[in-house]
């Protein structure tokens, strides 16, 4: 359960530079719900998952994970709650390390136990089965760098890994948006089944609007450092690419040629 309520955030306040990212927002996710966000540029998107996982404190509001107040936690205090998938695909793994390392760090954070050398081939063959479910022959590479990896492989491991964890939040910040197209829709029809099969509370950044409609229960759109629609599970279904466009059109000061809303 994700409770945000009225956080404010504001760069550079009392100077030219001011930015009020954050505008009074308030958004409160159910165990299980999967919510997607689009939103013009600099509406805030990025700011509010980086709210959520402490890499930015708010000024003011609250910020619950599983009912407990995080607001004072640091980022790496909230790793243990929170799963994040960047747009960059460098960023979610360790590249040192080969795939098994990286997975099985992922598995110990999620049990917190060690593994005796007996479990250590289960564990491998587990590793072996997860990453066949990707097609992309990565269960015969093991071994490999995952610093050699592709930016698709690295995004598949990456959500594979927070699959692993069960986080209490996973965060999607426009994970696909760096990969081809191909790639792009395997790593989305990926997130459709790591979240659904996990029951992941989860809530994604995209410019995709397609994407948007297609992933989650829930979808908000947001400007000017706030949400300004909101779709549930019923009306979500019933929604439409111009549909989306239209609601846009309706916020004060929002062009319909927005070509971040459109890509
Ligand atoms: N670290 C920062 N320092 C100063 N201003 C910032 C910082 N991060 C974000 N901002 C400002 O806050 C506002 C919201 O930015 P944010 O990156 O959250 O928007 P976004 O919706 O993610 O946009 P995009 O779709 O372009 O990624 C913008 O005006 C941006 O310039």
């Amino acid at each position: 359960m994700l409770a945000i309520t009225d956080i404010e955030k504001t760069f550079f306040a009392g100077t030219v530079n001011e930015r009020r990212a954050l505008a009074g927002l308030s958004l409160r996710l159910e165990e299980g719900d999967f919510v997607t966000i689009i939103g013009s540029n600099g509406a805030g998107k990025s700011t509010l998952l980086n709210a959520i996982s402490g890499r930015y404190t708010v000024d003011s509001g609250s910020i619950e994970i599983d009912g407990r107040r995080v607001n004072r936690l640091k980022e790496f205090q909230r790793a243990k709650y929170i799963g994040r998938v960047f747009q960059d695909p460098m960023a979610g793994t360790a590249p040192t390390l080969t795939i098994e390392e990286n997975l099985a760090l992922a598995l110990r954070r999620g049990t917190a136990r060690g593994l005796g050398p007996s479990r250590s081939r289960a564990q491998r063959e587990r590793f072996r089965e997860e990453l066949r479910t990707l097609e992309l022959g990565l269960e015969d590479r093991l071994g490999a760098k995952v610093g050699l990896l592709s930016g698709g492989q690295r995004q598949a491991l990456s959500l594979l890994m927070s699959g692993f964890t069960h986080p209490s939040i996973l965060l999607l910040d426009e994970h696909t948006a760096a990969l081809d197209p191909q790639r792009a829709a395997l790593v989305t029809d990926l997130t459709e089944r790591i979240v659904s099969q996990g029951g992941l509370t989860t809530l994604m950044v995209t410019h995709n609007m397609e994407q948007a409609l297609r992933l989650g229960n829930r979808l908000v759109m947001m400007h000017e450092g706030r949400i300004v629609f909101e779709a549930g599970e019923e009306q979500k279904k019933g929604l439409t690419v111009p549909a989306l466009l239209a609601e846009f059109a309706k916020i004060k000061g929002a062009q319909l040629d927005d070509r971040a809303l459109l890509a």
